[in-house]
């Protein structure tokens, strides 16, 4: 949809008739989260970046941070006070590490700001979850109780209401998206749910890591946080309020020697062994009819993360091995698009009451 089409309002304009773009902040800005952000944000039609903020390069330009888009914009990077961006912004993105983003919200909430976090942090229906796993003890029920899990393709409705969205991690993302159709259709049986995931290492942010070291990454694979990666909680509570009970998924996470893109395997029993491909084929077209971010696989094609890296799509194949009844879908996205940024730029879309495919990238890079 183009700026034209969009409805406006007296308040979009300024004295002059000139129309006003909606200011937008981005707190974490250096990040991996963070540049992404500022590449869409500065083509979206109807925003306009005023602040970055964050915590090492704070005074710097964000130029000299990233040259390659020195010809872009013109903003160095502020120190983090939540006051002074409420008063700059309309719309705050929190791009940091875990645990900081309950520190901020409260107060741009408060303000007025629609706060858009992609930490984990406003993620949990039950913040007890989040402090299990997370290892920070959290104070802030009531803003978390406002929190709306920013998954569109689920939550549509509930996100174009939302002040406060909790974007969703990048596995969940893929994840869940494979799994949604089957769970809210009753077709699985939930606890049979194994998911085999593999992420590119910007998965792991920008900062130093040892392990992901180009001779330590490179020309290797190997699984992490077996049986205990925290997003492990994340999907379990979207499946069971789809199944609509406890579910308990197996997950598992892999580190592959690529820098973007996550394919997400998931392998469950078929409630009814006659079900055959063509069908679920059928069934996953129809579930995500209205979601022009997801495309699902002719038959007998699997995606490959390639094709999703660059976009904010997300592909699904899926396949039925009728020897075991069981279903495996195949779902790729970009991690630093759907799985992070792109995502929250489409929630920010619904929050806006825009169309949620506004100034997000609708094909990928390809090779
Ligand atoms: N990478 C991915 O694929 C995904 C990441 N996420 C989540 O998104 C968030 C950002 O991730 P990512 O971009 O990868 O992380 P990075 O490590 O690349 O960037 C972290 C950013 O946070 C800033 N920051 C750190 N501490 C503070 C602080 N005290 N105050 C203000 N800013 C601070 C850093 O600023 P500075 O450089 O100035 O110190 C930096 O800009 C994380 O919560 C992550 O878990 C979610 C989905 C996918
Ligand atoms: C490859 C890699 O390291 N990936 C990250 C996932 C990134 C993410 O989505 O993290 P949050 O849930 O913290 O936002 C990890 O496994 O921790």
């Amino acid at each position: 949809m183009t700026k034209q089409q969009i409805t406006k309002t007296d308040k979009d304009f300024d004295i002059m008739g000139n129309y006003r773009r909606v200011r937008v902040g981005i707190v974490g800005a250096s990040g991996y989260g963070g540049v992404q952000l500022v590449r869409l944000l500065i083509d979206h039609p109807d925003v306009e970046v005023v602040y970055m903020g964050g915590d090492s390069t704070t005074g710097k330009k964000f130029a000299d941070i990233y040259p390659h888009l020195a010809h872009a914009i013109n903003l160095t990077v502020e120190k983090v006070d939540p006051e002074v961006i409420a008063e700059r912004c309309e719309v705050v993105f929190l791009s940091v590490p875990n645990g900081l983003a309950c520190q901020m919200a409260p107060i741009l909430l408060a303000k007025g700001c629609k706060v858009l976090d992609l930490s984990a942090d406003y993620r949990f229906t039950n913040l007890s979850t989040y402090s299990a796993w997370y290892g920070k003890e959290r104070s802030d029920n009531e803003t978390a109780s406002k929190a709306v899990y920013g998954l569109p393709e689920l939550y549509r409705e509930r996100i174009a209401e939302a002040q406060l969205v909790g974007c969703p991690g990048c596995y969940p993302t893929a994840s869940l998206l494979a799994l949604s159709p089957l769970l809210k259709q009753g077709l699985i049986v939930p606890e049979t749910a194994i998911i085999d995931a593999k992420s590119g290492t910007s998965g792991g942010g920008r900062e130093a890591k040892v392990n992901m070291l180009l001779a330590e990454a490179d020309n290797s694979i190997a699984a992490y946080a077996v049986a205990k990666h925290r997003h492990t909680p994340e999907i379990e509570q979207i499946c069971s309020e789809l199944a609509g009970h406890e579910v308990t998924v197996q997950f598992t996470p892999h580190l592959v020697p690529m820098v973007r893109g996550i394919l997400s395997t998931v392998y469950a029993n078929l409630r009814d062994p006659g079900l055959v491909r063509d069908d679920l084929i059928t069934i996953y077209r129809a579930f995500y009819r209205n979601s022009p971010w997801i495309k699902i696989c002719d038959a007998d094609t699997y995606p490959q993360t390639k094709w999703a890296c660059g976009s904010n799509l997300c592909y699904i194949g899926i396949e039925v091995d009728t020897r075991t009844g069981r279903i495996i879908v195949m779902s790729v996205i970009d991690n630093l698009i759907k799985g992070q940024a792109g995502q929250a730029v489409q929630c920010m879309n619904l929050m806006m009451g825009w169309d949620e495919t506004l100034g997000l990238p609708k094909l990928g890079f390809y090779p």
